[in-house]
């Protein structure tokens, strides 16, 4: 077959007999040595390619099939530089005009330190590309029914919540008899409203409220705490991400502003949205229209915008901190939720509202507290809000041996009404609230120690001092 050269070894039965094609090449580029497999792969037969170079043959171009010119192929550059390569994003042409995609080396041959040629060895890897795009197209297949059932899943929470059934908002002080009634007026305007209150207030129950007495209400509400994210992540929640927007964006993504669609959008903590979320978010109020990060497709959507905030927007505005305009297209229609300590009058039936949600949490009979007990709480000042009410009463509830509650231990309640207590009282109270709003969580961006501006361990030693434990 093939005229042996000097480095080709005197016995080839071996590289006859091997399946990867071999061709050797002479220090001129011109093929000296092609064996039976070579011959199967490309079709060309090994007296019609010896001694040429082949590279005028059939030889190889980029994986799309684009020729790149006869200087720069690695083997003629093994056979310049003596250095061995390793290809694997090339196709090899048959003698019939089609092509394979191919893995190969080019590797130098030395005879007593003397260059004498160049073994090229390759593989044809149709089936390994054939696998590897259905395993692409399987993964693609995956993550597309993972983000639909993600996106399932939170419209069902989300109806789930919805579907609980009436009102939550417990409270017939005057104070929330009139927000009852300002919600029965908004309610089915489908504008804007800003709800605003302090931390534990009952903002989110106001926003479900709304929704479901909205005609939306068969549709979801999507909450967003704008305080739980990043900036960065904060827009890719909202808006959305096509595959590969950012790092770690390995899938296509829907945005809450999506999901949200007919729906309504509850921006929770909305006086956190970083300027430059705040600018988008203006655009997207007032041309209901947005693109997932990363694509220049624009979707429109159809929502009913509720925003919440414990900050006084007003103020943050004057501060420089929130955008006017902004601020002006979120205040629509301004809710105020008071705080407890403005309607001791609802004390009674939020306790025994929250003691029946206890007593089936934790599976005990709870009824009532005790007169005293009560008397207790209407004194205190409730820095935490109903949260913190809630919170109070399950400490009990989980100690309590008996039906009525009995606040015997004194759960650090100081009677206060806001008037005449110490300073360390104060601050007991403001940290409490606060770990409570924390979800007790100390460090991390979430963490109590950002909110009250304290090191983590400063923290933990006035919690120390002021007696400060988590229940
Ligand atoms: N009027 C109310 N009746 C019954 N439960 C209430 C009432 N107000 C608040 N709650 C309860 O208190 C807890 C805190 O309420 P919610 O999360 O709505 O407050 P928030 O003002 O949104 O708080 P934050 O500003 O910290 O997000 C919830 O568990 C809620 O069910």
């Amino acid at each position: 077959m093939s005229k042996p050269d000097s480095f080709l070894p005197e016995n080839r039965l071996l590289l006859d007999a091997v399946s990867e094609g071999i061709y050797g090449f002479d220090l001129n580029g011109n093929a000296v040595f092609i064996n039976p497999a070579a011959e199967r792969m490309t079709g060309w037969r090994a007296d019609e390619l010896l001694g040429h170079k082949i590279h005028d043959f059939h030889h190889h171009s980029h994986a799309d099939g684009s020729h790149y010119p006869h200087e720069e192929c690695p083997i003629y550059q093994t056979l310049k530089d003596g250095k061995a390569r390793e290809i694997s994003n090339e196709v090899f042409w048959r003698k019939d005009g089609s092509s394979f995609p191919v893995h190969y080396s080019s590797t130098p041959v030395w005879q007593e330190g003397n260059l004498k040629g160049v073994v090229a060895i390759f593989r044809d890897i149709s089936l390994q590309k054939q696998t590897e795009q259905s395993l692409r197209q399987a993964l693609e297949q995956v993550q597309a029914l993972s983000e639909q059932l993600a996106s399932e899943n939170s419209l069902l929470q989300a109806e789930l919540e919805d579907k609980r059934g009436p009102s939550q908002l417990t409270g017939s002080s005057a104070c929330m008899q009139a927000l009852q009634k300002q919600i029965r007026l908004v309610a089915n305007t489908g504008s804007t409203v800003l709800i605003q209150g302090e931390n534990g207030t009952g903002k989110e129950l106001v926003a479900r409220e709304l929704h479901r007495l909205s005609s939306r209400r068969d549709k979801p509400m999507i909450s967003v705490n704008c305080a739980a994210f990043s900036a960065s992540l904060l827009e890719s929640e909202l808006f959305g991400h096509e595959k590969g927007a950012f790092t770690g964006a390995s899938s296509r993504r829907k945005g809450r502003f999506e999901l949200a669609h007919r729906g309504t959008l509850f921006l929770d903590e909305v006086a956190e949205l970083s300027l430059e979320a705040q600018s988008k978010l203006l655009r997207v109020i007032q041309e209901q229209e947005f693109e997932r990060l990363g694509s220049s497709e624009t979707i429109k959507v159809d929502i009913r915008l509720i925003a919440a905030t414990h900050h006084d927007l007003q103020k943050r505005v004057e501060q420089g901190l929130f955008r006017m305009d902004l601020f002006y297209r979120l205040n629509v229609f301004p809710l105020r939720v008071p705080p407890l300590r403005e309607r001791v009058d609802d004390l009674p039936e939020l306790v025994n509202q929250l003691l029946k949600g206890l007593s089936v949490k934790l599976g005990k009979p709870l009824s009532a507290i005790d007169k005293q007990s009560l008397d207790k709480l209407s004194k205190y000042s409730w820095p935490g809000n109903v949260r913190e009410l809630q919170n109070l009463l399950e400490r009990e509830a989980i100690l309590t041996q008996h039906p009525i509650l009995s606040l015997s231990t004194n759960q650090g309640l100081q009677p206060g009404n806001g008037r005449g207590q110490t300073l360390a009282e104060v601050e007991a109270a403001h940290i409490l609230a606060t770990l409570e709003q924390c979800q007790w969580r100390i460090t991390g961006a979430q963490g109590a120690s950002v909110r009250l501006g304290l090191p983590p361990s400063t923290l933990r030693s006035r919690m120390q001092k002021l007696g400060i434990r988590r229940p």
